[in-house]
């Protein structure tokens, strides 16, 4: 069964003009305009972004303050023009990226809801049917004949967010930041998030920084980085990804720039060789993965182990413990099926239930052996029935 395309972003890029010098008099601007200075520069924010949303897709949007994701909204909901590329949408359109577009604090919340139902493209009759829901939803139903000046923030929000979910809209574009509200309001959201993503009638793109959303709603995912997308794929390997790219901008409490990769659960990881760094002469190599775990956590460790050369992967094994406070886990990895190869050894440790990373070996700190064994008869690894594996003590 061929899938329906419900938003199709092809070769998308923007720019905008920021200026370069202050030119205030007009003198100024004729002599730059002489000498050909034009006074500003492009800022390139998006650079030829791809990708097809399927209908029925919950897609996430995920990248670091910066990285273009609000830009990239507005060009698919027609609020900005893309310098090249375009954007295909099939069916109604619904966006709710910017607070405040379409409402005006004279008029009462009936009124607003009206008022942004029609800028939405809605005939009257079409919201009369869907007012209702709109208003049980945000929870507002004794405020609607008030004037939306006389809102709290919090009340605003609701009232624009609800009107954007339940219109009945064939593609929502949501900007998550703006979703906030009180905690049974969350709820509220969650469910709703829950119930739309069953519903394959509707599709929903989602611009989020909260990974437990992209990983509980997602079915697929970008992540933006400096209007690049450096992934499309999975909402677990975008959520991951992202959460590295943020750990490595975090210091850890000394400060040292080697201990990138950590976070506050679990502010140290170190691999640590216990047999000698160039092995000769000996069968297993030996080193202990050394760890602190700030809370009681069920962990997963994955170890794995890549030939430094090819990067190709010697082996990965996976252990699960309960950690709390300094712990220090050998493992012993026979090398007699290797010679004459250089490999490396790292480790992710996540947090067995949430699925979040909490700590890895970045490539600064990966432990680095060289087997010069003229014992041993293969390089690398000789096949996948001879698989290196090795054992955790
Ligand atoms: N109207 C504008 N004029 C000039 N520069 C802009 C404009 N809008 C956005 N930018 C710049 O474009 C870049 C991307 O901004 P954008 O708002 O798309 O990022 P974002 O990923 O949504 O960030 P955040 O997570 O903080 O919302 C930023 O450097 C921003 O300063």
């Amino acid at each position: 069964m061929t899938e329906e395309i419900a938003v199709k972003v092809s070769h998308v890029s923007k720019f905008f003009r920021l200026p370069t010098e202050a030119t205030n008099s007009l003198r100024s601007k004729m002599i730059n305009s002489l000498k050909g200075v034009k006074g500003y520069k492009q800022q390139y924010v998006l650079k030829d972004i791809n990708f097809t949303v399927n209908k029925g897709d919950f897609f996430g949007i995920v990248g670091r303050n910066g990285s273009g994701k609000s830009t990239l909204l507005k060009i698919i909901s027609q609020i900005y023009v893309p310098e090249t590329g375009n954007v295909e949408v099939s069916g109604k359109l619904v966006s709710f990226i910017e607070l405040g577009v379409g409402f005006n604090p004279e008029l009462t919340g009936r009124e607003n809801v009206y008022l942004n139902g029609a800028m939405l493209g809605f005939s009257t009759g079409e919201i009369d049917g869907m007012y209702d829901e709109i208003v049980e939803f945000a929870e507002l139903g004794e405020f609607m004949n008030q004037k939306l000046k006389n809102y709290s923030s919090g009340m605003q929000v609701r009232l624009a967010f609800s009107v954007a979910i339940k219109a009945k809209g064939d593609v929502l574009v949501l900007d998550e930041v703006l979703a906030v509200g009180d905690e049974a309001f969350q709820r509220k959201c969650d469910n709703f998030f829950k119930e739309i993503k069953e519903d394959k009638t509707k599709t929903i793109i989602l611009v989020t920084h909260d990974m437990n959303s992209v990983k509980k709603y997602c079915n697929k995912a970008v992540l933006i980085k400096d209007g690049l997308i450096t992934i499309n794929g999975s909402p677990n390997d975008v959520a991951n990804e992202y959460i590295k790219e943020n750990f490595s901008t975090h210091k850890n409490e000394s400060g040292n720039e080697n201990s990138f990769g950590v976070s506050p659960s679990i502010p140290i990881l170190d691999i640590k060789a216990n047999s000698p760094i160039i092995l000769k002469n000996m069968e297993n190599c030996s080193f202990s993965i050394e760890f602190e775990s700030k809370e009681k956590k069920n962990l997963k460790l994955e170890l794995r182990v890549s030939d430094d050369v090819s990067s190709a992967l010697i082996t990965r094994r996976v252990k699960e413990i309960e950690a709390f406070g300094k712990q220090s886990i050998n493992y012993i990895l026979p090398i007699s099926i290797l010679n004459n190869i250089q490999f490396n050894v790292k480790v992710t440790i996540t947090d067995k239930d949430t699925e979040e990373i909490l700590a890895y070996t970045t490539e600064e700190k990966a432990l680095h052996f060289k087997i010069d064994n003229s014992a041993n008869k293969g390089k690398g690894l000789l096949s996948p029935s001879e698989a290196v594996s090795g054992d955790w003590s």
